[in-house]
């Protein structure tokens, strides 16, 4: 459930009608609800009630540092992947000991970093990295808290660029190289043995295959717990959410009137069939969403600049662009596109949604029907909290996007839009070239 809907004709968030926002701060701007994203939080660690669950916000989903806040209130932690994620934690006042740190490639100053704000855990994704872990963790005279990756060879069922559970991906490290590597941790004066985990990829629709990767790896999970008495166990993120219908399913009714085979994927769900499986580890359990937290709570706002009516096509070409949502190009990703101001007396188009980028893929949607919309009007893309604006980049010199946080009635500019001042501010003409 969301809390984007139609009061009257005008798109609101809450209470806010968004039309408000576009003319205040202009286009294009990510809107967020806070209410949403605390039901998203609650409904998930409620979803596993019952066990000792600890929810890390996977922040690259979405790293404002007012989202972070929201969700340490709430009591999140986070899954980091860098230092800059590390800094971003620290500058939203948030605590760094309830967070873990993955990623293939950390860095010997990202390494010192997290262990100086005493990091929960490391997920560990190589044989090499414990080496350097152990190595920047003696320098500090510190024992420094890992957890291994493991990779289970499961298929997550999702887009080719975002499984991660595979053995061909590049992620953590295969379930029968695992007690090995354990084995050679074990071994390093300077590491502590705290956990295991594993993530199988992103945007899953169905919960077989987490619940076929849990039943997989819990027998290791028990060895472990055994032999090196590790404490928890991170089944990572990868909840999906819904991109086609996003409005609708905004409301229970829609999501009671889907058929049972087909209802997609909820954090209740997801709990019911993983519970029975992890309770009887009698581990803390972690988890890593960061989608599901955050994509049905943000739209992007985007104003019509112009309608080319072109040889049997419409092209709607807006002011946002791939810059500013890079998922429908980069992944053929399907968002649901909206006006802000719905008239049920106009025609019904089709038109291909683009942007204003020198490439033929700053195109967010094809032959997409639509209502009949013009010049100066404001539309929205749903669902696109998740992966829009932290993806985001300058192509074309470009200004990134503002992004505003809405609570009931009230709403705040919590990243203002970037100034062509501040993108060029830290670029210079060397004195050579000054002749
Ligand atoms: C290790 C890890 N944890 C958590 C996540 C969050 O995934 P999602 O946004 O699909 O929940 C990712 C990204 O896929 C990840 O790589
Ligand atoms: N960026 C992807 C998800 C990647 C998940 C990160 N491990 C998306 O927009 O769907």
């Amino acid at each position: 459930m969301h809390h984007f809907t139609y009061v009257g004709s005008n798109l609101h968030c809450e209470s806010v009608d968004l039309a408000e926002i576009a003319r205040l701060y202009g286009t294009p701007t990510y809107v967020y609800s806070a209410t949403t994203l605390a039901d998203n939080y609650t409904r998930l660690a409620n979803g596993l009630a019952g066990l000792d669950v600890q929810v890390c916000y996977a922040q690259k989903a979405n790293a404002n540092i007012a989202i972070l806040r929201h969700f340490a209130n709430l009591g999140a932690g986070f899954d980091l992947v860098s230092g800059g994620e590390i800094r971003r934690v620290l500058a939203a006042g948030a605590d760094v000991k309830r967070s873990v740190f993955a990623g293939v490639g950390k860095t010997e100053p990202e390494i010192k970093l997290a262990l100086e704000n005493e990091i929960f855990a490391f997920h560990v994704e190589s044989e090499p990295e414990i080496a350097r872990i152990n190595h920047v963790a003696g320098k500090l005279g510190v024992k420094a808290p890992i957890a291994i990756r493991i990779n289970p060879d499961v298929d997550a069922k999702t887009h080719a660029k975002i499984t991660t559970g595979k053995s061909e991906n590049k992620f953590g490290i295969p379930l029968k190289q695992a007690g090995a590597a354990y084995e050679a941790a074990a071994k390093y004066p300077n590491i502590f043995i705290k956990g295991v985990q594993m993530h199988i990829g992103s945007q899953l629709t169905s919960v077989a295959p987490f619940v076929e990767a849990v039943t997989k790896v819990v027998p290791f999970v028990e060895e472990l717990k055994a032999k090196y008495g590790i404490t928890y166990f991170s089944i990572g993120g990868g909840i999906g959410i819904v991109y086609q219908d996003a409005l609708a399913s905004g409301q229970q009714a829609w999501w009671d009137a889907q058929p049972a085979e087909t209802r997609p994927i909820t954090p209740e769900a997801y709990g019911a069939a993983l519970a029975p499986l992890l309770k009887p580890l009698g581990l803390k359990i972690l988890l890593e969403p960061g989608r599901n937290m955050v994509g049905n709570a943000g739209v992007l706002l985007s104003r019509v600049e112009y309608l080319k009516r072109g040889e049997g096509r419409n092209f709607l070409i807006i002011d946002a662009a791939m810059n500013d949502l890079a998922r429908p190009a980069m992944y053929d990703s399907y968002h649901e596109i909206v006006p802000l101001h719905r008239d049920t007396a106009r025609r019904a188009f089709t038109a291909d949604v683009v942007g204003p980028i020198c490439e033929s893929g700053d195109c967010f949607a094809k032959q997409r029907p639509l209502q009949e919309i013009g010049e100066g009007e404001y539309i929205a893309f749903m669902s696109a909290g998740a992966y829009g604006f932290s993806m985001a980049s300058r192509y074309n010199t470009r200004n990134l996007a503002a992004e505003v946080l809405v609570k009931g009635g009230s709403f705040e500019l919590i990243n203002a839009r970037e100034t062509f001042e501040q993108q060029i501010a830290n670029e210079k003409i060397p004195a050579f070239l000054k002749a």
